[in-house]
């Protein structure tokens, strides 16, 4: 054996599959284009083959592996693996339990193992750290190679728990692959989301089957792969660099921006919403669209300026929410996702969670019902689409607000009397394997009050309509602004405009006009009336 098991490089991790291969290629130039071009770990994966035939192929690649310094790891042949002197075995759930295989293979060979849940990683960590080594984390998303999955892809979200699990079970030890639907459009955002929320461990490698083995040109796809995992930027949208004070100069700054860019905001969004919205897009100096057509999604997103508002209060068919998530990604243009009355109904959460799943969100926005179940930091059902009406500690939301910034390393906000807004994107950087130091409770967080304003929550769509200014404010500023500053302003801005509106109306027929009319004032003079509405930085 001449690896050291504590220092085997699990980045760029390839299982092979013989079924793919294009038609001028083996196993074996596959595999050897992918080690002379960054593969750092192998796996062989036969599932319908004589095991003479297993055993010739298994020798030839390990020969082909020794001679780039790679382990070779066999898949679930525990006898081929002893047989041939392998550096390891991986084995699945269904398996021969983990410790028969230790028996077998003894203390030096690298044991994998395929895990998706918690109690999973429990029993690991029972085990303790002579069992299993590093763990597959998957299936992440649907995959064509395997034929009848048993497990739900579990999406990065999935991917963090499993990693919260290592980390609450001090299995320090066991290292980590993402596995499952891994390719260049979605690679970046998985290892960008998926740190341990104590932000001491990332992902230490991903493990890639179609996209090297059925390449036709497997050194060119190799290549790319390993640029996403030595180049750890991802430039989802322009991130900018962060203003260190928000002040009513970057307020003045991002609303000029907005006004003379006049972004197009595409909104899928509830029908309640929907005019409103509208007429929000337009006052705050910008242009409304309403489309739920897959067919023009991705001719949309490539306008300059353009933002995508994607609200969940009543939906369009999933397949065009889904393209309109892939379109504003695949051409770095911002998304706010609204996940109206995300814990009202079972059905409400999986399809949020299912979108959440699909792509990178510029900020996510929700009421106080809606943050605090999304943070997981309560299991209340949401009465409808209500914001939670029982007492609410500040420093509890403001957490949750944290949370879901860090969990989807977005800008969060949170709406109340108190509108909370915290910043989880850390300029697009990720680590492998350390994560990001420091957590969820560390993330700049601001909170933006300007007294009560009861009436703001007693007319429909207020919190929806903010949604629409956010989308205006990301979508309108220019390419080197810094996000977090841009929806900070909207916040700001759209307080203030409930604040003069509560001040100008009679009931809530007449507050929806004043809400509209102080919009447009604030917007269209970009010299606020009154900035009475407070931010408060919090520590
Ligand atoms: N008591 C309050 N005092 C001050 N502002 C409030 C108050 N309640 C709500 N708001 C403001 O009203 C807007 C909507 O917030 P809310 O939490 O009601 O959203 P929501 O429940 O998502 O609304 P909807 O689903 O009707 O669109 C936000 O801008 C928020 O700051
Ligand atoms: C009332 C209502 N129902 C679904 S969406 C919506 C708008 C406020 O969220
Ligand atoms: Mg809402």
């Amino acid at each position: 054996m001449v690896f050291n098991k504590e220092n085997v490089d699990y980045s760029l991790y390839l299982v092979t599959d013989s079924s793919m291969l294009p038609d001028g290629t083996t196993l074996y130039s596959q595999v050897k284009a992918g080690l002379e071009n960054g593969v750092t770990l192998v796996q062989l994966r036969e599932k319908d083959i004589e095991t003479k035939d297993f055993i010739r192929e298994a020798v030839e690649v390990q020969k082909l592996c020794q001679s780039f310094n790679v382990p070779l790891i066999i898949n679930d042949r525990i006898d081929v693996a002893l047989a041939i002197g392998a550096d390891g075995v991986h084995v699945g759930q269904d398996d021969m339990p983990i410790p028969m295989v230790r028996k077998l293979v003894g203390p030096d060979m690298i044991i994998g193992w395929s895990v998706g849940f918690r109690h999973e990683v429990e029993t690991l960590a029972e085990w303790g750290p002579d069992m299993v080594d590093y763990i597959g984390v998957g299936t992440i998303f649907p995959t064509l190679t395997k034929k009848n999955p048993k497990k739900a892809p579990m999406g990065p979200q999935g991917a963090i728990e499993v990693l919260n699990a290592l980390e609450d079970n001090k299995a320090h030890w066991c290292r980590t692959v993402a596995i499952g639907g891994l390719h260049p459009v979605n690679i970046e955002r998985v290892l960008y989301q998926c740190v341990s929320s104590n932000g001491q461990r990332a992902l230490d490698g991903i493990s890639v089957v179609s996209d090297i083995m059925a390449a036709p040109d497997a050194a060119a796809a190799t290549k790319n792969l390993r640029h996403l995992l030595d180049n750890p930027s991802y430039k989802f949208v322009n991130l900018g660099l962060k203003s260190e004070t928000v002040s009513s100069e970057t307020y003045r700054e991002v609303v000029g921006q907005v006004t003379r860019n006049r972004p197009l905001v595409q909104h899928m969004t509830n029908k309640v919403h929907q005019n409103f919205g509208a007429n929000v897009t337009l006052a705050v100096g910008s242009s409304p669209i309403m489309s739920e057509v897959k067919e023009e999604v991705h001719e949309l997103a490539r306008i300059p300026h353009a933002a995508l508002l994607l609200n969940t209060g009543s939906v369009a068919p999933l397949d065009v929410l889904r393209e309109a998530i892939t379109a504003y990604n695949k051409e770095k243009r911002p998304i706010v996702f609204d996940p109206v009355g995300y814990s009202a109904t079972e059905a409400r959460r999986l399809l949020n969670d299912t979108l959440l799943s699909h792509g990178q969100f510029t900020c996510i926005k929700g009421n106080t019902s809606e943050i605090l179940s999304l943070a997981k930091l309560t299991t209340e059902k949401m009465k409808g689409v209500d914001a939670f009406t029982g007492q609410l500690d500040k420093v509890m939301v403001a957490q949750a607000t944290r949370v879901v910034a860090y969990t989807y390393k977005t800008v969060a906000v949170c709406t109340g009397e108190y509108d909370f807004v915290a910043d989880g994107t850390f300029g697009g950087r990720y680590y492998l394997s350390c994560g990001l130091g420091i957590s969820a409770k560390d993330i700049p967080c601001v909170a933006i009050h300007n007294g009560s304003i009861p009436i703001m929550g007693d007319i429909t769509a207020s919190g929806c309509s903010l949604g629409s200014t956010i989308a205006c404010c990301v979508g309108g500023v220019a390419p080197e602004s810094n996000l977090f500053d841009a929806v900070v302003t909207a916040v700001v801005l759209y307080k203030t405009a409930g604040k003069l509106a509560s001040t100008r109306c009679q009931g809530n027929g007449s507050f929806n006009v004043q809400l509209l009319d102080a919009l447009y004032q604030l917007f269209h003079e970009n010299c606020p009336a009154t900035w009475s509405t407070s931010l408060e930085r919090l520590s």
